[in-house]
């Protein structure tokens, strides 16, 4: 009996090849007597061990010939490369092991008559989502029984491509009626473009079906992802996007609408273009926040600073908390309410340090900014202190990362609402401390300006989300 099949001496042969990602082929076990052990999570053979953790799935070919798909290990150092797919071949496997693993039938969202893109955005992340293409999902996709004809690809070229997509194809389809279901090769900002590019002209038919989005986090903070996923067993998020991909099921994504003054505009290109919003409306799946972490967020977004990662906002973080010349952190002014049974409470103070409404746990894998948000639970929650100083600012911040502590900590509210309004009280016509952040976009208010933010409906959500929950 032939059992799994690797490089000659049954290890991981290593690459020569410095890029972050490559396939690499095992070739074929070939000799008797090589029966792999199943055991603690764990398929040995020979001198060889692929951890079920590493795996992604498992495919039959029709000469009864497995193929063992499953990325590299994780570094542990963060360092080199993020991903690399291994594709291992055997004749027998333990029972156990294909129990888990063996690949049966795709879910109905990735099947007939649904039509199916994927959606590549270049610069998303520190731009890894072409490569992961190109190295993990296309062969992958192919096992799988989806071929190329089988998909349209779609590769971002500015930064309208996605809202382009989502307010033309893409609404087209839902409100004829169409299932269509996107794989997305982005962070956050890919889903909150779909969803805009899906409502902004509010031309939703009583047809409507709603697109399914599956994503694989190729972004920066992959807020969303994180929250959906969250706790993940897994030490690999391109592993846990592929599993819910292939075994996920489709769930309405809450989302929640922010609303602005007139004058309010979408800050993008590092700042120097502005443009209205569409009915001066923007939808949102993650976060509305005003104050350190939407000035964090909008100081950061650029071509220098993404090249970090997602360690740009702790770079920009140190320069806003401690200014130059030992002032302390800025202090913004607001009026600030909570909406609770559908009446406003009003924040005591007029000055701000953060304050966010969240529709999600995690804006990072483990920046736990709203500890008590369960995946899809559709429950605003404002997370809100005052201009504490830099020291105290980043404990709380610490908390955050600390699986969510500082919410018991006396400085901080932590309130599930039903809302959230904020009347802009800083004066000068530069919206420099008048920005806002809705899942990564950044919209600057004028002065005298509001922004209101609500929870849609449910049964009125935009799209469904591929989920393992
Ligand atoms: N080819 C392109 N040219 C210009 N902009 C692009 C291009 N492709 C993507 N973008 C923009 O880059 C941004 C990438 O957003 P995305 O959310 O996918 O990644 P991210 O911001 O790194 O991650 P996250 O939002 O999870 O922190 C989006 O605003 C998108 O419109």
């Amino acid at each position: 009996m032939t059992a799994p099949s690797s490089s000659s001496d049954g290890t991981y042969p290593s690459s020569d090849s410095d890029t972050e990602s490559s396939t690499t082929n095992y070739g074929h076990y070939g000799y008797s007597g090589e029966e792999p052990v199943y055991r603690e999570g764990s398929l040995t053979w020979a001198k060889s061990t692929l951890k079920d953790e590493d795996i992604i799935t498992v495919t039959k070919d029709e000469g009864n010939e497995y193929t063992i798909f499953s990325l590299a290990p994780a570094d542990p150092d963060g360092k080199g490369r993020l991903y690399e797919l291994r594709t291992t071949f055997a004749t027998l496997l333990p029972q156990a092991f294909l129990d888990k693993h063996l690949f049966t039938t795709l879910p109905q969202h990735l099947l007939p008559p649904n039509t199916l893109h994927v959606l590549i955005s270049t610069l998303s992340g520190t731009g890894l989502a072409p490569d992961f293409f190109d190295e993990v999902l296309h062969p992958l996709l192919k096992a799988v029984g989806l071929a190329d004809p089988s998909y349209v690809v779609l590769r971002t070229k500015s930064t309208e491509s996605v809202k382009e997509f989502a307010r033309s194809r893409l609404l087209a389809g839902a409100n004829a009626g169409s299932e269509q279901t996107v794989l997305m090769l982005s962070g956050d900002g890919g889903m909150v473009d779909t969803i805009n590019g899906l409502l902004e002209e509010e031309s939703r038919s009583s047809n409507y079906v709603p697109p399914v989005l599956s994503q694989l986090p190729l972004g920066t903070g992959n807020a969303l992802f994180h929250s959906l996923h969250r706790p993940s067993p897994l030490p690999s998020i391109y592993i846990q996007g592929l599993r819910t991909l292939l075994h996920g099921t489709p769930k309405p994504l809450p989302i929640f609408k922010a609303r602005f003054s007139p004058g309010a505009r979408l800050v993008t290109d590092e700042g120097q273009t502005a443009t209205a919003l569409s009915n001066n409306t923007l939808y949102g799946a993650v976060v509305a926040s005003y104050g350190l972490h939407a000035t964090l967020v909008a100081d950061s977004d650029t071509t220098e600073y993404r090249k970090h990662g997602d360690k740009r906002f702790g770079l920009v973080a140190k320069d806003l908390l401690f200014p130059e010349g030992g002032e302390s952190p800025h202090a913004y002014k607001a009026d600030v309410a909570l909406v609770k049974s559908g009446k406003d409470e009003v924040v005591g103070t007029q000055e701000h340090g953060y304050v966010l409404a969240s529709l999600v746990s995690n804006l990072e894998k483990t920046f736990a900014i709203s500890p008590a948000s369960r995946p899809l639970d559709g429950q605003l929650r404002v997370l809100q202190f005052g201009p504490l100083g830099g020291e105290k600012t980043m404990d709380v911040m610490k908390g955050a990362y600390a699986d969510g502590a500082h919410v018991e900590m006396d400085e901080v509210g932590y309130d599930a609402v039903e809302g959230l309004r904020i009347n802009f009280l800083e004066e000068g016509t530069e919206w420099k401390w008048r920005r806002c952040c809705i899942d990564g976009l950044i919209v600057g208010v004028e002065e005298g300006g509001w922004m209101e933010v609500q929870v849609v409906p449910r049964g009125a959500e935009a799209v469904l989300v591929a989920s393992d929950v």
